[in-house]
């Protein structure tokens, strides 16, 4: 490739993304397999990244959860996941607390499964890596719980 077009590559990446993204996976799957004892037997499906966080288990589970489910939260029948309805004033109130959760799931890359019809918004929260509940949604739920807070009058 020459040099201008080289140049106007990082050009248009630096304004869409594309590229930046690559380097960033690329980036950790150095990461990654620096850190893994063995590249060959990934601890998650996500195998080119930094290992997440495990499946909640046991004791450790029960305290994380307790204080979500009295505020809320409950567990999903058919899979390990947490459920809730949020109820807000209106449409612009419900897409304010999608737009600043979606900033920290972008952040987090770490994604609410959710429906929203004008001031409902559905909630499920999983981490599909692990098909179930890892500490990465018990933090999205508390989060949840602190921009929702801003909204009760
Ligand atoms: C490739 C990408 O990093 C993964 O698919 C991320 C995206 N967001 C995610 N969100 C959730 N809830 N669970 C995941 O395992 C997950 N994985």
């Amino acid at each position: 490739m020459s040099l201008y077009a080289t140049r106007m590559v990082a050009v248009r990446s630096s304004i869409t993304g594309i590229g930046v993204e690559s380097n960033h996976i690329k980036r950790n799957f150095h990461t990654a397999s620096t850190h893994l004892s063995s590249p060959q037997t990934p601890v998650t499906k996500s195998k080119n990244k930094m290992p997440l966080s495990p499946k909640l288990i046991g004791e450790e589970r029960n305290q994380l959860l307790g204080p979500l489910l009295q505020t809320g939260w409950s567990l999903v029948n058919d899979r390990d996941a947490i459920h809730k309805e949020y109820l807000f004033q209106n449409f612009n109130e419900a897409f304010g607390f999608m737009s600043r959760v979606a900033l920290l799931a972008e952040k987090m890359d770490h994604h609410p499964e959710w429906f929203n019809v004008y001031n409902k918004v559905k909630v499920t929260l999983a981490s599909h890596d692990v098909s179930g509940i890892s500490s990465r949604d018990i933090k999205m739920a508390n989060f949840m719980e602190v921009v929702f807070s801003s909204y009760i009058k």
